[in-house]
């Protein structure tokens, strides 16, 4: 990947180029983060102090305009998956703006704003303290789906438990719900929408000795995604056995004029 600075924005916070894709990388005494502007996408997060980043990202993620982003957390709007096309909706793929920034002594915060067809769709902001936090707007002034599709780095899925999620899901492999393992682990390719009810979803990852904590607001659904073997675009064949995705999602109940947003810590 081929990386060149660009401009300097304010006190930490720059503007580079990876390949193809603008990427604001910003470094606080918090932590640092990395944000392509292709897709408000959160490419990376690492609280100060620590050892891993929390975020997975493709080794082999090449950065090319217009082509979604393997890892981070994308923006899946204004629908999930397949309900329209692009898979996933325009947001991921489309340029966003960054409207405005703050940098305090004990936080920073980043807002990026889509214009789609002339038109403000929606923003995103971002607030990096020991949390993190991303909180998405629907301006469109029309439902719509939303997931914050967020892949998280684990140190290895066979010694990793998703812990406080339902015993039940949609099995989108099937399209059947079904009863599941709690704590959940996976061994497989696994594609489920679980309701959001029972509070934060815990990644308790054994081999790197932490607890990814994620808090879902004004969710509906939680989708949990790893692809196994299943060949997956700008992914080796390793890929999956360093990542998984819990997805932060309203896709059974779209949002009208709301927010939606995750916290995450690191324990
Ligand atoms: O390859 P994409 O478009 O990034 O999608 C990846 C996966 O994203 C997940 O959210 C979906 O539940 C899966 O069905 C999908 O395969």
């Amino acid at each position: 990947m081929k990386r060149k600075f660009i401009r300097h924005i304010d006190t930490g916070i720059s503007l580079y180029q990876y390949n193809d894709i603008p990427v604001i990388e910003a470094e606080h005494a918090v932590g640092s983060a990395k944000i392509t502007l292709q897709g408000a996408h959160l490419l990376s997060w690492k609280p100060a102090g620590a050892q891993h980043d929390v975020l997975w990202l493709s080794e082999i993620e090449p950065f090319k305009a217009g082509s979604a982003i393997r890892g981070g957390i994308p923006v899946c709007f204004p629908w999930f998956n397949n309900a329209g096309t692009p898979a996933h909706g325009y947001a991921r793929i489309s340029l966003w703006e960054l409207t405005s920034h703050q940098i305090a002594p004990d936080s920073f915060q980043l807002t990026f704003t889509l214009i789609h067809e002339k038109q403000t769709v929606a923003t995103l902001t971002m607030t990096f303290s020991a949390d993190c936090q991303l909180v998405f707007t629907n301006l469109t002034g029309q439902e719509a789906q939303i997931a914050l599709h967020s892949y998280f780095k684990v140190g290895d899925i066979h010694r990793t438990e998703l812990l406080n999620l339902p015993n039940s899901a949609f099995n989108s492999l099937t399209q059947r719900q079904e009863n599941v393992p709690v704590p959940r682990i996976i061994r497989e390719n696994v594609d489920c929408i679980y309701s959001a009810e029972a509070g934060a979803t815990i990644i308790a990852d054994k081999a790197y000795q932490r607890h990814i904590e994620i808090e879902h607001q004004n969710a509906g659904d939680i989708v949990v995604w790893n692809p196994w073997h299943k060949t997956t675009g700008n992914m080796s064949e390793s890929g999956y056995q360093t990542m998984i995705c819990v997805e932060t999602a309203r896709i059974r109940r779209p949002i009208h004029q709301e927010s939606v947003g995750v916290i995450i810590r690191v324990k």
